[in-house]
């Protein structure tokens, strides 16, 4: 049976010391709202707090965090089927692409409204390998390894821009590789230096890597960008979203993705390595709060 009202705020134990935050939830609590708060460690406790916060019959489940955040909460509201808890967010990350994609208030005190008040809508979450979701976007390359530092060649060489493909894909060595690419009606062979492959627009930071997807459209959006030209206007032309020869752009329920050699991708910021993966769209997955003006909604 669910409690009218209630909420379950899982905070990642990051912003925990946010003191705008603490001071909302008392603001709710007194109106009588009944909202609880769990604090995440690490990796896997987000989980928990959502099958705790079934249990208390909660009708919202609110990820405080980055994108990592809501991934571990929307992955794990997915599994529960119809009767899931709504998604609530407040962005507490530093990137907080998907928040900012769907017009979600970045001070605390009114996504918290909205992630206790606000319209329930039904949106879609994306599955790899049957395994990882991701509910933003997954973003991959080749490259040899991760790194947190933006390298020094790739600054020296490309200036600015190295930030951006840095910020995107986290990787020291950015290198196109040959990979296969198919889905329905689609298939693709050839040298790809960047995929992206959306649920949402943005990703590294406010690049609108995927401009034409929806949340709610049962579709994903794969941009991709060849190796035929030089780096830097390749690199340009998606900064500036103009079409070009060398994007790929297609809107697909399934894709799969194969490769000679390991590829990363990036799940909402969380880095998974492999050489085969199986993308699908998981239509209206989950139910979430989101604002009117959200832009991400067809
Ligand atoms: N107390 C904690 N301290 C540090 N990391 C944590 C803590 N609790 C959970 N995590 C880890 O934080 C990661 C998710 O971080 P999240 O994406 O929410 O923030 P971010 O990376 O700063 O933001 P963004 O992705 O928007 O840039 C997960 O891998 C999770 O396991
Ligand atoms: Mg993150």
């Amino acid at each position: 049976m669910k409690d009218t009202g209630a909420a379950l705020l899982i905070l990642n134990g990051k912003g925990a010391g946010n003191e705008e935050l603490r001071e909302a939830v008392g603001a709710l609590r007194e109106e009588g709202v009944k909202l609880s708060v769990r604090v995440t460690w690490e990796y896997g406790d987000a989980a928990r707090y959502v099958a705790e916060a079934v249990e208390l019959g909660c009708e919202t489940v609110i990820a405080g965090g980055g994108d990592g955040t809501i991934n571990e909460v929307a992955g794990a509201l997915a599994q529960l089927g119809a009767d899931a808890p709504a998604l609530g967010i407040i962005p507490l990350g530093t990137a907080n692409d998907f928040a900012t994609g769907c017009n979600i208030p970045l001070s605390p005190e009114q996504a918290l409204q909205l992630a206790v008040k606000g319209r329930v809508v039904d949106i879609d979450l994306a599955k790899v390998n049957d395994q990882h979701f991701f509910i933003n976007m997954a973003t991959g390359g080749f490259g040899t390894r991760i790194t947190t530092e933006t390298p020094e060649k790739l600054k020296a060489a490309l200036g600015g821009v190295s930030y951006f493909i840095h910020g995107l894909l986290r990787l020291d060595t950015l290198k196109a590789d040959s990979c296969e690419i198919k889905g329905p009606d689609f298939s693709w062979q050839g040298d790809a230096l960047v995929i992206g492959i959306g649920n949402g627009r943005q990703a590294g930071g406010g690049q609108q890597i995927c401009p034409d997807a929806l949340i709610n459209d049962g579709l994903l959006q794969l941009r991709l960008l060849t190796s035929e030209e030089l780096l830097p206007s390749f690199l340009r032309s998606l900064i500036n979203n103009e079409e070009n020869k060398n994007i790929v752009s297609a809107s697909l329920p399934w894709l799969e993705i194969n490769a000679p050699h390991d590829m990363t991708f990036n799940l909402d910021g969380e880095p998974l390595t492999g050489k085969r993966f199986r993308i699908e769209v998981l239509p209206n997955a989950i139910q979430c709060r989101l604002p009117p003006n959200c832009e991400l909604l067809g």
